[in-house]
């Protein structure tokens, strides 16, 4: 069973909405600012280039994102509509010049980039296709139409440092983010697994447990929840040192881990020579021979412990309780209950496994 971390490819859809509209809100606003400037006769032109192209890529994106399988198209359509604007661009410029001879900025080419690679985090290998398609059709309006004169390489040459200088600041803030990705997995993995054993810790054990047993509830599943404790380990240690002591604990994880192995097992260190288990979906016949089988598995391995507390071998106690849970069942009480089978079993002499009845559940 594992704990969610979070994706790096998640995205928030609530912001790249916000972030569309307000692209859509400066095309508009151009909109007013180029009316003022350009001819009457480029009037037209302008609108198909704004309205007819530009706007409604941008509104394709817009209502793209609220597609169920968006995630999984976001960063082909991203580029794509970014690049449809960018000609929508070129197409006015070309405009101008043929019907006015009017010398259009081509800055605007730029801009969009920018917006793309910075703001709607276009990724790099995206970014670059679209600097290389965009040069390319800048690169062809040069070539067909004198709009710029002599000095039209010059042009296209800034437009490739400008999208050179961009593809590195995006690459350098992809790096710096899966860095980061790495780390704060590394801090998540810490945060919830034990050292010694490579178990769950019981902070991770908690959270997974209220998880687990919501969907029991939800899904009317049994649950099972095993408490383990190996048997006069503070005789162990004492007679063996810390080390060996370290050894079984380890040897005690790896039987919990073989014997629940299922997606839907959560084994944890509880602390200590202390373990816990949840399990979904088994019977009690089914989890008195998963605990049976964990008594076995020690009995198998024939671990000498002939220290004071005169048990032959390492051996381990478990109490458990699997029962039908429902929205009411509190996590505590089912803690309870495989804690005081487990004092049973203790109480019995040890090695062995103890069912706590599942009438017990309710309340007193
Ligand atoms: N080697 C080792 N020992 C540990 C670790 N954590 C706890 N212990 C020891 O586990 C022992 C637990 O002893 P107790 O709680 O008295 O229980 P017990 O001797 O197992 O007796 P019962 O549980 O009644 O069978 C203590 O001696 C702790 O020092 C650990 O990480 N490594």
């Amino acid at each position: 069973m594992y704990m969610d971390v979070p994706s790096e490819t998640s995205i928030n859809l609530k912001k790249l909405r916000i972030t569309l509209s307000m692209g859509g809100l400066l095309i508009l606003s151009f909109i007013g600012i180029d009316l003022l400037l350009l001819p009457e006769v480029l009037h037209q032109a302008y609108y198909i280039s704004r309205l007819g192209i530009q706007f409604p890529f941008l509104l394709t994106l817009y209502l793209l994102t609220f597609l169920s399988n968006y995630h999984s198209l976001h960063k082909h359509v991203l580029w794509l509509g970014v690049l449809g604007i960018t000609y929508g661009n070129f197409w006015l410029l070309v405009q101008c010049w043929t019907q006015a001879e009017l010398v259009f900025a081509w800055e605007g080419t730029l801009l969009y980039g920018l917006f793309g690679m910075f703001i709607l985090r276009i990724n790099f290998i995206y970014s670059l296709m679209y600097a290389v398609l965009s040069l390319v059709g800048f690169a062809w309006i040069i070539i067909h139409y004198p709009i710029y004169g002599e000095i039209g390489s010059i042009k296209f040459g800034f437009m490739l440092c400008g999208f050179a200088v961009s593809l590195v600041g995006v690459k350098q803030i992809e790096s710096g983010f899966m860095r980061f990705q790495q780390l704060n997995n590394q801090l998540l993995y810490l945060n919830q697994i034990d050292p010694l054993t490579q178990l769950y810790n019981r902070g991770a054990m908690e959270q997974n447990f209220e998880r687990m047993l919501s969907i029991a509830a939800r899904t009317n599943t049994r649950i099972s929840v095993f408490i383990v404790d190996l048997d006069n380990f503070k005789d162990f240690n004492d007679g063996y040192g810390h080390l060996r002591g370290d050894d079984v604990i380890q040897l005690q994880a790896q039987i919990l881990r073989q014997i629940f192995n299922r997606e839907t097992d959560m084994v944890a260190r509880f602390g200590g020579e202390e373990f816990v288990v949840i399990s979904l979906g088994n019977t009690n016949e089914e989890a008195k021979a998963q605990a049976a089988r964990v008594l076995a598995a020690w009995q198998h391995k024939n671990v000498a412990h002939g220290k004071g507390s005169g048990q032959r071998i390492v051996s381990c106690s478990i109490g458990f309780i699997n029962t039908e849970v429902d929205k009411s069942t509190e996590k505590k009480r089912l803690f309870e209950l495989a804690d005081s089978a487990l004092y049973e079993a203790k109480n019995r002499g040890r090695a062995r496994y103890v069912s706590a009845t599942s009438c017990e559940l309710a309340p007193a």
